[in-house]
């Protein structure tokens, strides 16, 4: 057996977690990462696929690669092991290798074209911008939320948004790198219903990006203002937001989750769409366990009932959130106002309760559309694929009542 090394404690809690199942395929990805060449030899003889990845897409190169058993590393490539297969996070066997300082590995993966599309050294470095372009002397303050201030200033002649983060998060060098990921990921993406990232300004101390400024402020604010939403408008806002959800969630090579999905994060333009914003950055001051495996993260009160009981969790947790906020525009605020996040969340996850859905305030399609997306099983809750023409479909049916009832909405629903 090769002794590459005592296993981490986020390979320990995988393995208590998996191995209890040692004839099935499992029995590959713990011999790699325990560098037990004839073990995996045996697994591999018995037709077990090389590239057999759990239920975070790890695959036995990635295992071997993360601990460091160089030699199960060359067996498993000249068994036709994927140099460049894709874990849940994105990460190849490379990104792991590297982010481990194992060295030799990391030459070895390279040799064989292996890449590291989430790595520091991946070619799209955020846009920088020079701190002396932006004047933050005697900026406007327009909010605050976990991570800093949020200010309005003057770029190149144009009014964006300056969010900044706290020295105590920034000053974090591991926590930096990763900001500095996202939004590297971030300004990557284009969309009418996505806040656009301009660039990240260039300060070795502070750390301060710059988006697109939204001048109606966020959907919390609107709602805090207007309270109950008219239905074409709270159909027309759930488009723009389902829209913008299905762009990040058809991102390849990596879906992007946003994971806290809340009014405080879409916001509103000035010709009145809605857009989203803060995506991935939630899990940079999430609790993860030892690796990350399960994850919490997000607000409470928008959180999907498999991410409260830290399970497993894939897209389906934002169609969850979406199914609340469109409660919400119909409602005119959150239910069980009174009640903690924490507690709403609890209930939620381990009782079932959903939010009532009064038919004095919902129409019935939206009603089935909710039921559907706050699903208590993530597998029976729609993509935003499906959901986008649902919601076209409800629009028209909503024209056409409107217009025959000439705007009276007591007498439609
Ligand atoms: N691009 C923007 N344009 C206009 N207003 C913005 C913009 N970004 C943020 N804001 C305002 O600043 C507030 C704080 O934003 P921020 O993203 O820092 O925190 P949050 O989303 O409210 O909360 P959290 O940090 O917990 O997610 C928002 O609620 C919104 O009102």
């Amino acid at each position: 057996m090769e002794d590459c090394r005592t296993p981490s404690p986020s390979l320990k809690r995988r393995m208590q977690l998996q191995c209890h199942d040692s004839e099935g395929p499992y029995r590959l990805l713990h011999c790699s990462s325990m560098g037990d060449k004839l073990g995996v030899m045996e697994e591999l003889e018995k037709g077990v696929d090389t590239n057999w990845g759990d239920y975070d897409k790890r695959t036995a190169l990635h295992l071997a690669s993360s601990e460091g058993c160089n030699e199960i590393v060359k067996l498993l490539l000249e068994k036709g092991a994927d140099v460049n297969s894709l874990d849940r996070w994105g990460r190849t066997p490379l990104s792991d290798a590297r982010s481990f300082g194992h060295q030799e590995i990391s030459k070895i993966l390279e040799a064989q074209g292996g890449i590291d599309p989430v790595g520091l050294d991946s070619q799209n470095p955020c846009y920088e911008i020079d701190f002396s372009e932006v004047p933050m002397d005697d900026p406007t303050l327009i909010g605050e939320g976990a991570y800093g201030e949020v200010y309005l200033v003057k770029w190149r002649g144009t009014e964006v948004a300056a969010k900044t983060i706290r020295s105590s998060i920034a000053s974090n060098t591991k926590v930096k790198d990763t900001f500095m990921r996202e939004l590297g990921l971030w300004q990557k993406l284009r969309h009418p219903n996505i806040v656009q990232f301009l660039g990240v300004l260039r300060h070795p101390d502070r750390l301060i990006f710059l988006t697109e400024y939204c001048c109606s402020g966020s959907l919390y604010d609107i709602l805090r203002k207007k309270g109950r939403l008219d239905p074409q408008t709270a159909v027309a806002y759930a488009l723009d937001i389902a829209r913008g959800m299905n762009y990040l969630h058809q991102h390849t090579p990596r879906a992007i989750i946003h994971r806290d999905l809340t009014p405080r994060n879409v916001l509103q333009d000035a010709s009145g769409h809605l857009k989203v914003t803060d995506f991935g950055l939630s899990k940079i001051a999430q609790e993860k366990d030892a690796e990350g495996y399960k994850m919490t993260g997000g607000t409470d009160r928008y959180m999907a009932p498999e991410v409260y009981r830290r399970e497993s969790y894939g897209k389906s947790v934002d169609v969850f959130s979406f199914a609340l906020i469109v409660h919400e525009m119909f409602q005119g605020g959150p239910s069980n106002k009174e009640q903690s996040p924490e507690l709403v969340a609890d209930k939620r996850a381990y009782e079932d309760l959903r939010p009532p859905l009064s038919s004095l305030i919902y129409p019935e399609s939206i009603k089935a559309l909710l039921r559907e997306c706050w699903h208590k099983n993530p597998d029976c809750r729609p993509t935003f694929e499906e959901i986008i023409p649902k919601l076209e479909e409800i629009q028209e049916s909503l024209k056409k009542k409107r217009a025959a009832a000439g705007c009276c909405w007591c007498v439609i629903l």
